[in-house]
């Protein structure tokens, strides 16, 4: 996952050693980042208190920077040079955009200036940590429920030999994915039951308000039960059960209106919140997290491919273990182990 999003943040001409020592110091701030904390605090009185701490974080940092800011520097190089030579050779070629290459070309729209270099890694480094972990943990828990449920699994198998027929023997594609709602289903199901955060960014009010007979002060930190929302047995049947099928559209008698017809069997689910909010892995509003679309297709994309390519068994005596624990995001407690086996689609 980690290679995927730097691929899509650095574009496609990238040294493996600098990913890799890219991966090595992103982890390492993420993995402290709870000990770092502390530092937030007066930093005047735990610059003596806590030297040694410091050091150690600013060595991270400068770590950080120093790997960035290469790859950033690399990549306005490689962009510039293609854009000329595009222009001379009036050569029309494809030239894929990525996220970086946006941040180039922002303008701040009120102090009308580019942004420098050192908020350009802020932001890769942003795209990077909450991109990561959160889809990652998130496919994890998706496989274990299919470990768990093998009739769960079968039925996604089913659905997607529905949409490529039996005989198919490639990649499931983004195109194959749009037609398979009962996938879109378990991962939904996955991040109501398992949501990576169970909390969100915190927010707050620019000025007092009164909402619901409730007092918010202004710059107080405000936080919503994003786990609980989704295991709430006022609003969820069987809340702690797995059931994709909650998701789904249920199917209608004939004799029903002729327009729901196209909706039977599809997933009618906004997961945005916009209408009303049953759960919010990924927050709601102004602030939601901008890579919901994002994630969830690649999500679907590899739940569809690794089912499609192996059928997902518990190790013999195994029981799945869906206790959790709390790391830059909520993981499995006792990491998802299973034995992988080919389907043989000859
Ligand atoms: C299953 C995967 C993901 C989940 C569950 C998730 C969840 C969230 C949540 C709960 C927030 C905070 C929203 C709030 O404060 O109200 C957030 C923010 C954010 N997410 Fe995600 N996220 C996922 C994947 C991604 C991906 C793939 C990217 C980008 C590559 C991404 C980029 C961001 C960014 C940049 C923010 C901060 C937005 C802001 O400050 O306004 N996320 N995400």
């Amino acid at each position: 996952m980690f290679g995927l999003l730097v691929l899509m943040c650095f574009g496609d001409k990238l040294d493996e050693k600098k990913i890799k020592e890219l991966e090595d110091v992103q982890r390492s701030l993420l993995i402290n980042s709870r000990r770092f904390n502390v530092l937030n605090f007066w930093p005047r009185v735990t610059k003596f208190v806590f030297r040694k701490k410091w050091q150690e974080f600013w060595q991270l940092r400068n770590q950080q920077t120093s790997v960035y800011m290469s790859l950033i520097r690399e990549r306005r190089t490689i962009k510039e040079g293609r854009l000329s030579k595009a222009k001379e050779d009036h050569d029309h070629q494809e030239y894929v955009l990525a996220y970086v290459d946006t941040l180039f070309d922002m303008q701040l729209p009120v102090e009308k200036r580019k942004l420098n270099d050192h908020e350009i890694m802020s932001l890769c480094t942003e795209f990077l940590a909450a991109g990561t972990d959160s889809t990652s943990t998130t496919l994890q828990w998706v496989m274990a429920n299919l470990v768990k449920y093998p009739n769960i699994q079968a039925k996604v198998f089913d659905e997607i030999k529905g949409v490529v027929g039996i005989d198919y023997k490639g990649e499931i594609k983004e195109d194959d994915l749009q037609k398979m709602p009962y996938l879109k289903a378990v991962i939904l199901e996955s991040l109501r039951r398992h949501p990576p955060a169970h909390f969100v960014v915190p927010h707050a009010v620019t000025e007092d308000m009164v909402l619901n007979g409730y007092l918010i002060p202004m710059n107080a930190s405000i936080n919503f039960m994003v786990a609980e929302m989704g295991w709430d047995g006022k609003v969820w049947e069987d809340p702690m059960e797995f059931k994709p099928e909650r998701f789904m559209k249920k199917k209608i008698s004939e004799e029903e209106e002729e327009e729901e017809e196209n909706d039977q069997g599809k997933v009618l689910f906004d997961i945005t919140g916009s209408k009303e909010i049953k759960m919010m892995p990924f927050g709601v509003g102004r602030r939601i997290c901008p890579g919901l679309g994002l994630a969830l297709l690649h999500l679907e994309y590899f739940v569809a491919n690794l089912l499609w390519s192996f059928q997902w068994k518990a190790v013999d005596g195994d029981e799945i273990n869906l206790e959790e624990k709390q790391e830059f995001t909520v993981v499995m407690k006792i990491p998802l182990q299973a034995h992988i086996i080919p389907h043989s689609k000859d």
